[in-house]
Order: structure tokens, then C-alpha cells, then sequence
């Protein structure tokens, strides 16, 4: 297993730059999750890894030992593909050792690997099936057993289980998991699902238009995004982004939404790294973190309900205040329709603050 670094990292396509100065170090036994949207970059990234696309400028290295120049082949490294690409016309057992007969293994060294493989996927009573025979997530173990059977460097997955059904794709999150922790493998894994991501990732790097947006561990994204992008991003309902304007008050601010003479009341402790001129700054706040209440009280807006999403655990309830909306996570039939009139509260511990121009999260360094 192995530590793999991009330093500097650009690939064009003709004209068009779809890596952009990627510097990132994935650590020895690390499960990383590339996640963005599509067409960001994250499997031209992967590939490039893997030595199935060429950088046009910068440096990969695995295991300190500069690959960018070497062929696919003699870089170690097994990828697994969302089609499953198996050998028809061999068994379970026969595709599995595929890969072992290439580096001269003895017959019983091969076969104690391939078991131990197949063990490990739950597979082993599938060894003697043709690939026609296995379901779609059966396919998709047996063509990891493959990757992984030969102890590569790393293990490279574009969007695994993306072709699989919702309820076996859950299943497989928690597999691939399993697996991770049995071998400890370097692991790279691509998708634009961030449940997926967010439930195997040591740590996610997210991507967009080229650019490495954020590294960091699924909670770390979550509650202290760097960025406009990453927090409208990961999270679902989407975090509420409102531009606000601040104006002075006691030990702290009001934070005025558009059109609301009122504004929500912040400590100064959670304003320090907020600039207080007017246009530049927005509010992020998650709905999960919107409270709204049918009785007045001290330091809550009123606002109207606008619409009601019914979730059956929760509901999803927008609310105008003055002429900002924001979406609140609500107890399922708190609120009983629209057009009805609430106080909104915030958790202010929870709110981030954005500069408009950059998008960057303003906080203090720390
Ligand atoms: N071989 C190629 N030649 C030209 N352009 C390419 C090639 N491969 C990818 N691209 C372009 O590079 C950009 C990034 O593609 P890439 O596949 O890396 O994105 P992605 O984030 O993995 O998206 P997806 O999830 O759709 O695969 C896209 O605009 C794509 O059209």
C-alpha cells in the first residue's frame, strides 16, 4: 500500500483546462472520496492516477516515486470501473485469478489468494458461476475480488455501484467499507453521490470546474465548509445562502435579511471575522438550524410560510421574511399549511458567514 501525492497538477483537453493546480496528498491506507458534480474533473483526476490519461504538466508520485510518465501497467494500481467489465466466458473463481496468473504465482499461492478474496466479499459460493449467472452487485464484488486479488498500491473506483439499485447500492456502501478496513488499501473512489461520500470517506475531496475545492473529513465539509460552493453543495435540503447586511447592536449585530427592517440578533463572538460594510456579506445558514414556532418571542422574526415539502420523518417548510426566504427542518405537520404565519429563531452557534465576491467562509484562523 502507498502514499500517493499530486503536486501541481494541470491536464488540458485541447483548449479546454479541466484540472487546475491540483496539489493533494492521499496518505498511506487512506480511504479519499472524490466528489463534484459532473464534468468536474474528478474522474480525468482518477484516471490520470492510474496512468490512463496523461498530465500535461505536474508530478505524481506513489510511494515518493514519480509516475506520471510511466504506463498504467507498472504503476500497480487496480481500478474498478462502473461497468462491469468481467470475462464472460470464465467462472467467479477464473476472473478472480486472472490477474495472479500474470505474475507467475504458484497454483496453490493462487488459490489461497483468491479464496481469502472471495471470503472477504462473500462470494466464495459463488466460485464456480459464469458472470451471466451473478446478479448486478454480485458482478460488481467479483470485479473488486479482481482488482483487489494482487494487493495493488491503491485501489481506484469510479462510481462503483452507480448502476445499481438504491436499496443494494446501500449495501455495497457498507461493503466496500467493510472491505476497506479488512485490507486498510489506499482507496480512491469517485462519485457525485454525497451520501456515498460521505458515508465511506476518510476524508472527501471535493471538485468543481477543475478546481480542488475543500479537503476534509465528511463533518469537517459538512459544518465548516471553505467556501459558497462546498456548502450549497454537501448537505440536502441545501444550506440557505441569503445576502445580508449587519448593523450595530449592544455586544454583537443585527444580521438584516432583504427587505427585514429587524434582523436577527449575533453575538460578537460569532461576528469577528465579519466585515461589516454593507453588500458584501451572505448568511449560511442549514435549515436543520432555522427554527420556527407558532408563539412570539424575544429575538424571532415573523414570517409566512410559503411552501410545505412533507418528508414523513420531517417536513421541509420555506418561509418569506421581508423579501428573503429561508427553509426550515420542522417536526411533519408543525406547520399546517401555507400562507400561515410563524416566528423564525436561528441557531446563530451555527451560522457561517460568506464573502460575496470570493465565496470564501469568513472565521477566524485558527
Ligand atoms: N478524452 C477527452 N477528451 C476531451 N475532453 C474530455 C475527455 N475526457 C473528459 N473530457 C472533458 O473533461 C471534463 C472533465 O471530465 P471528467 O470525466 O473528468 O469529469 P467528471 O467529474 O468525472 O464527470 P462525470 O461524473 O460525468 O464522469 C469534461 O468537460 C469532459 O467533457
Amino acid at each position: 500500500m502507498a502514499e500517493i501525492a499530486l503536486r501541481d497538477v494541470q491536464k488540458f483537453f485541447g483548449p479546454n483546462q479541466v484540472i487546475k493546480d491540483m496539489n493533494l496528498v492521499i496518505e498511506d491506507g487512506e480511504f479519499i472520496v472524490m466528489l463534484g458534480q459532473s464534468g468536474c474533473g474528478k474522474t480525468t483526476t482518477l484516471r490520470a492516477i492510474a496512468g490512463l490519461e496523461t498530465v500535461t504538466e505536474g508530478t505524481i508520485t506513489i510511494d515518493g516515486e514519480e509516475v506520471q510518465d510511466r504506463r498504467a501497467a507498472d504503476r500497480d494500481i487496480a481500478f474498478v470501473f462502473q461497468s462491469f467489465s468481467l470475462y464472460p466466458h470464465m467462472t467467479v473463481y477464473e476472473n478472480i485469478a486472472f490477474p495472479l496468473r500474470a505474475v507467475g504465482m504458484s497454483t496453490e499461492e493462487r488459490d489461497r489468494e483468491v479464496r481469502e478474496v472471495a471470503e472477504v466479499l462473500r462470494i466464495t459460493p459463488l466460485l464456480d458461476r459464469r458472470p451471466s449467472a451473478l446478479s448486478g452487485g454480485d458482478m460488481q464484488r467479483v470485479a473488486i475480488g479482481r482488482a483487489l486479488v494482487r494487493r495493488p498500491k491503491a485501489l481506484l473506483m469510479d462510481e462503483p455501484i452507480g448502476a445499481l439499485d438504491a436499496k443494494l447500492r446501500e449495501e455495497m456502501r457498507a461493503e466496500i467499507k467493510r472491505l476497506h478496513m479488512a485490507r486498510n488499501s489506499t482507496s480512491v473512489y469517485v462519485t457525485h453521490d454525497q451520501i456515498e461520500a460521505m458515508s465511506l470517506a476518510d476524508r472527501i475531496v471535493i471538485m468543481h470546474d477543475g478546481v480542488l475545492q475543500q479537503i476534509g473529513a465528511p463533518d469537517e465539509v459538512y459544518l465548516r465548509p471553505a467556501n459558497l460552493f462546498v456548502a450549497q453543495f454537501v448537505g440536502s435540503p441545501v444550506m440557505n445562502v441569503e445576502p445580508v447586511q449587519l448593523s450595530a447592536n449592544g455586544d454583537g449585530a443585527h444580521v438584516h435579511l432583504a427587505g427585514d427592517g429587524t434582523g436577527f440578533h449575533f453575538d460578537e463572538g460569532l461576528l469577528s471575522a465579519v466585515p461589516r460594510d454593507a453588500g458584501r456579506v451572505s448568511l449560511g445558514i442549514r435549515p436543520e438550524a432555522v427554527h420556527l414556532s407558532h408563539e412570539e418571542s424575544a429575538g424571532a422574526l415573523g414570517g409566512v410560510t410559503t411552501n410545505i415539502e412533507p418528508l414523513g420523518s420531517h417536513d421541509i417548510v420555506d418561509v418569506r421574511i421581508g423579501e428573503a426566504r429561508l427553509r426550515a427542518r420542522t417536526p411533519a405537520g408543525f406547520v399546517a399549511a401555507e400562507g400561515a404565519p410563524v416566528w423564525v429563531s436561528l441557531d446563530t452557534g451555527e451560522a457561517h458567514f460568506f464573502d460575496n465576491e470570493t465565496g470564501l467562509a469568513l472565521r477566524e484562523a485558527h
